[in-house]
């Protein structure tokens, strides 16, 4: 522009001009950290963000405002009216607000950005002009209609441009992100004195002008609001950074805690929750590592298999915590034999499989055996200072090796071949395995292969139910679940031989889960023909273990739509009594969800009174053994009047299992039993005969097909 002799020409210090676009770029960047966070879910938070945001966007456009105009040097004195210098103030905060609101959608359309724009941008202008108009001059400043409308279009295309940076930014994570943001930063702050400049640009003080708004805000009044107002930016921009700083911390730390229950999670359900040694499902990973690194390096591995001679007497005569002890000091005398390459696992209730890693040497693998032998006969002292204890237990131990004895799948069968061949040798005793014993283990392999089989197809599997009888009326109180197996081409199996068969193949956990979801449907079909009736499962100890199971079983009733009182569980007083931490916790789980509870082939074990008072159970069923020899022994009898007296002490109902005579139901309930079930009034049966029987109470039941047990 040609210097007008009749204007006042203004200059510019080069420093303050500098230092007006620093201020508007640390404000941009101020701002657009605030509002990336004004996304949160949290409401309240959202709104501090927003405000925050609002108040340094527009307190940063007002300071770069104030501060270009220190950089203009006019020959006369000049200062800004007050009222007019807080409205514009409020003119760009105002301005920021919408902007950033604009910019807190999840989603921007081309519409949202120009109204945002066009807001943000009248806003910016509205506050350059006011401040303006707060230099009160006489006569007054001469605007250039073309600077004018270039301020006008910078502001509102710098707004736009803004938004969509803004936008663009959120896609971006982590040093990206920084750096993203500081070039946004740099580019808004350039927009924005771009407008401030070319609305300079727009002004012309003609000569002889004088400022009649000269004694309010200038010089050294100016200066301090506008230090106050970049000191309110820093502020704002410190506590920004410190809480990012203690949120980054906290989710960190939130982060490393998730990540230390995940592992702790998957930790537990790959161990023994008694010894701590890996379970059943690690084991499997540790052999499946095994056969792949004897395949790849042509190594050779053996599998010991561990079993206790004499442990269940020990466990029924010195109870429970004792026997807890036992199997813990047997983990522990497993573990103290290997190395860092080899695993011990906890299989089953005193059952230990060792892989011993690299090691195909049978002179070797049967030193190592001769040695845990020894160990384990080595005396273990327990019980408290009163009634110490102590016993002398032996094992026995079957080896298969890998490749030598075959195919990887079938090696724990061998072992626990030969582990019964060394039992039958007597005990204490370690056997290689050999061809010949393979009868019961390659029976047994079939099973398990037949058994995955039979749990994928429909048919071959059912549930035949016994009913319970209330020994006050004789009335149907409930039914206890109990699975059978059709066999392609065995006939019908009995659980006796096809339960242990899952357990051990690790199928027992699907096979329980069928179970329950089975009970379920047929209890839901029954309550639909308006004969609701409750139905028992049985729960294996490795269902007990698991740690989801009320979770699972919760998920099951709700998704049935099935009355929680209409399931029960029973779980046999020995597993009921192993690892009584857990056991305590689940039936607490369960009970919470509201299912009933009962203490399966009750008096065969061992249970503390104590033990049994905490244990949320609802029922104590006596054992058969008990109930057959009542008519002929006073032993027998005087063992169920004990218990009945203790369950009832305990708030517990008692239910008797395998009563086949009149006689045995006299007895039991002048004993006082609630309540009766055996072959005396049904066998178990599939749940259309169980309909057919309901209705004709008088006519005999169908036998259960003969079952091999
Ligand atoms: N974990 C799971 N265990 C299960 C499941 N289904 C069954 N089982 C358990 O298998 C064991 C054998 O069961 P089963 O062969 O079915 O025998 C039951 C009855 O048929 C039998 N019974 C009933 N009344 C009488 C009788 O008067 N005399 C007589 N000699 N036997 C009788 O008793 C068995 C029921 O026992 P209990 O469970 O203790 O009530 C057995 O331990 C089942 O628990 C399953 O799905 N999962």
């Amino acid at each position: 522009m040609v210097p007008s002799p009749d204007l006042l020409t203004p200059s510019y210090d080069p420093w303050v001009v500098a230092l007006s676009y620093l201020i508007a770029s640390f404000a941009s960047y101020t701002a657009l950290d605030l509002a990336r966070r004004v996304r949160t879910p949290h409401l309240s938070v959202a709104r501090g963000w927003w405000l925050s945001g609002t108040i340094v966007m527009g307190t940063g456009i007002w300071a770069m405002h104030f501060v270009g105009m220190l950089a203009m040097d006019l020959p006369i004195t000049i200062g800004y009216d007050y009222a007019i210098t807080s409205l514009s103030w409020l003119a760009a905060v105002a301005a920021s607000g919408v902007a950033l609101h604009i910019a807190s959608d999840p989603e921007l359309s081309w519409r949202r950005v120009t109204r945002g724009a066009l807001i943000m941008g009248g806003g910016i202008c509205a506050m350059h002009y006011l401040g303006m108009q707060a230099l009160v001059m006489a006569p007054p400043i001469q605007w250039s209609v073309l600077w004018v409308t270039i301020s006008i279009v910078i502001a509102i295309g710098a707004s736009a441009a803004s938004l969509l940076i803004f936008f663009g930014l959120r896609k971006l994570q982590g040093r990206t992100a920084v750096l993203g943001q500081i070039g946004a930063a740099l580019l808004m702050g350039l927009a924005i004195c771009g407008m401030h400049y070319s609305g300079m640009a727009a002004a012309s003080f003609p000569k002889g002008a004088i400022c009649l708004s000269a004694d309010q805000l200038g010089g050294m009044g100016l200066s301090a609001v506008i230090a106050a107002a970049t000191g309110v930016l820093l502020l704002l921009a410190t506590i920004t950074s410190m809480i990012d700083a203690h949120m980054q911390t906290q989710t960190a730390l939130l982060a490393a805690s998730l990540k230390n229950s995940n592992n702790q999670l998957k930790e537990q359900s790959l161990r023994d929750g008694l010894t701590g040694l890996p379970n059943r499902r690690m084991l499997d990973e540790r052999l499946r590592l095994a056969v792949e690194r004897s395949e790849r390096d042509g190594h050779s591995f053996a599998l010991l298999f561990v079993d206790l001679d004499g442990f269940k007497p020990v466990n029924d005569s010195f109870g429970h915590r004792f026997g807890d002890d036992v199997l813990r000091e047997m983990a522990r005398r497993l573990t103290a034999h290997l190395r860092a390459i080899d695993a011990v696992a906890r299989v089953g209730g005193d059952e230990f499989v060792i892989l011993l890693d690299n090691q195909g040497d049978a002179d070797a693998i049967a030193r190592i055996a001769r040695r845990i032998i020894d160990d384990v006969s080595a005396v273990v002292r327990g019980g408290d200072e009163d009634s110490p204890q102590e016993v002398r237990l032996s094992c026995s131990i079957g080896i298969a090796r890998f490749p030598r004895d075959g195919a990887a799948d079938q090696l724990l069968v061998q072992a626990d071949a030969a582990m019964h061949a060394a039992k039958r040798a007597g005990g204490a005793h370690f056997v290689f395995y050999e061809p010949h014993m393979s009868a019961r283990a390659k029976e047994q392999l079939e099973l398990q292969r037949d058994l995955r089989q039979a749990l994928t197809r429909d048919g071959e599997l059912e549930l035949h139910y016994q009913p319970k009888i209330s020994a006050r009326d004789g009335s149907l109180t409930g039914v206890e679940a109990l699975t059978r197996w059709r066999h392609p081409e065995r006939g019908q199996l009995g659980p006796g031989i096809f339960i242990p068969v899952a357990e051990r193949f690790g199928l027992i956990n699907a096979l329980g889960a069928w179970v329950i979801e089975q009970a379920c449907i047929q209890a839901v079909a029954w309550r639909d023909q308006g004969q609701p009736l409750a139905v028992a499962v049985n729960l294996s100890v490795h269902q007990l273990r698991q740690a989801d199971l009320a979770e699972r079983t919760a998920e099951l009733l709700a998704k049935h739509g099935l009355d929680p009182a209409l399931l029960s569980f029973e779980v046999t007083e020995s597993v009921a009594m192993e690892d009584t931490g857990h056991t305590l916790r689940v039936f607490e789980q369960l009970g919470e969800i509201g299912i009933q509870l009962s203490i399966d082939d009750f008096g065969t074990g061992y249970s503390s009174l104590s033990y049994l008072r905490q244990l949320d159970a609802d029922q104590l069923k006596i054992d058969q053994s008990f109930v057959r020899d009542l008519e002929h022994s006073a032993d027998a009898r005087a063992i169920v009047q004990a218990v009945v007296s203790l369950a009832h002490a305990l708030g517990l109902s008692v239910i008797a299992e395998g009563v086949e005579t009149e006689g045995q139901r006299d007895i039991l309930s002048a004993l006082g039993c609630d309540e009766l079930q055996g072959y005396f009034y049904a066998r178990p049966m599939p749940a259309s005969a169980l309909e057919d029987w309901r209705q004709n109470r008088s006519t005999p039941a169908p036998r259960d097909a003969d079952l091999p047990h």
